[in-house]
């Protein structure tokens, strides 16, 4: 048992920390050996399986992340930008393997990250389940058959808690409609529209945002041609999708050599 990976969750309070610390414990694949929270957070000092309503587990909540992370082969890490920089920084010093489910990264961030996987093993993306990852595929192919005739519109909704928009798995999917059209997504992206907008571009990627209730993620990508529409359609219903997809970049990760990897290269897709 002593010699499976050990795993660190970051943000374990969160709605992916929660499942996260379920999923790796119950795995029987990887060691839970570390939780961290932000500095201040109720939970930190605590015994995580007690702070989830359960029996002790003898995992000690920390705001020190690097105190956790010299304990780990892994660190998983669903966050917030910002968090997640810091966090590279730190899993590089520790040898781990940075398994990033964030989203709502600015450049700036992508920088940063990129930086770190100069030293380490950074698996990144905007959604870990396998079937958003086979939609990225199915996006992209898609997008090369079909001519600028048909518009590109990515529309995806969320719970009412979600910070950022796009969805990080909407960008992943318009990226994919850019690549398979061969044209840069930057220089093509369309959202946030209101008022007198004037006509839609030529070749524009379109993307909407809905956010309410509790609703887990759900993407579509919509292919609009004369007369006719292509959808392609992602629902998730369980956030297990996500933690099994981040467990797995975990264990796919040791002996990896440096460098920044995504979902596609876990899946094999
Ligand atoms: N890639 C994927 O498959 C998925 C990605 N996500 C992304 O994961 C992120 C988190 O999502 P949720 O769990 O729904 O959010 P959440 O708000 O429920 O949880 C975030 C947790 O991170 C903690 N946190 C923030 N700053 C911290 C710091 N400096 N140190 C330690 N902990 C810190 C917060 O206290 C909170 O407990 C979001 O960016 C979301 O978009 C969510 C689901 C799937
Ligand atoms: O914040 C969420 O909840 C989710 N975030 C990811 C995203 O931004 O796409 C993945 C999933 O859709 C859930």
């Amino acid at each position: 048992m002593t010699d499976l990976p050990g795993v660190v969750i970051t943000g374990v309070s969160g709605r992916m920390g929660r499942m996260l610390a379920a999923m790796v414990a119950a795995s029987g694949k990887a060691r839970l050996v570390g939780a961290v929270e932000r500095a201040g957070h109720g939970w930190v000092g605590q015994d995580l399986g007690a702070a989830l309503g359960g029996a002790a587990n003898g995992v000690i909540v920390t705001d020190d992340p690097l105190e956790a992370f010299a304990t780990a082969q892994a660190v998983i890490d669903f966050t917030a930008p910002a968090a997640t920089v810091e966090f590279a920084a730190l899993a590089a010093q520790a040898r781990a393997v940075h398994v990033i489910g964030t989203t709502g990264f600015e450049p700036a961030h992508l920088a940063a990250l990129k930086a770190a996987a100069r030293h380490a093993v950074i698996v990144r993306a905007g959604n870990m389940s396998l079937g958003v990852n086979l939609l990225v595929q199915l996006t992209k192919r898609v997008a090369a058959a079909l001519d600028a005739d048909w518009d590109v519109e990515v529309v995806e909704a969320h719970h009412r808690m979600k910070v950022d928009a796009p969805s990080g798995t909407a960008l992943m999917l318009g990226q994919a409609a850019a690549e398979g059209r061969g044209v840069d997504l930057a220089q093509n992206r369309e959202a946030g529209r209101d008022g007198l907008t004037g006509a839609r571009a030529r070749g524009a990627i379109g993307f909407s945002s809905i956010r309410g209730g509790d609703i887990v993620g759900e993407h579509d990508v919509i292919f609009a041609g004369e007369g006719e529409r292509v959808i392609l359609r992602h629902v998730a219903t369980d956030r297990a999708i996500f933690a099994r997809g981040a467990l797995r970049a975990a264990l796919w990760g040791q002996g990896q050599k440096p460098g920044e990897y995504d979902m596609l290269d876990v899946l094999g897709l």
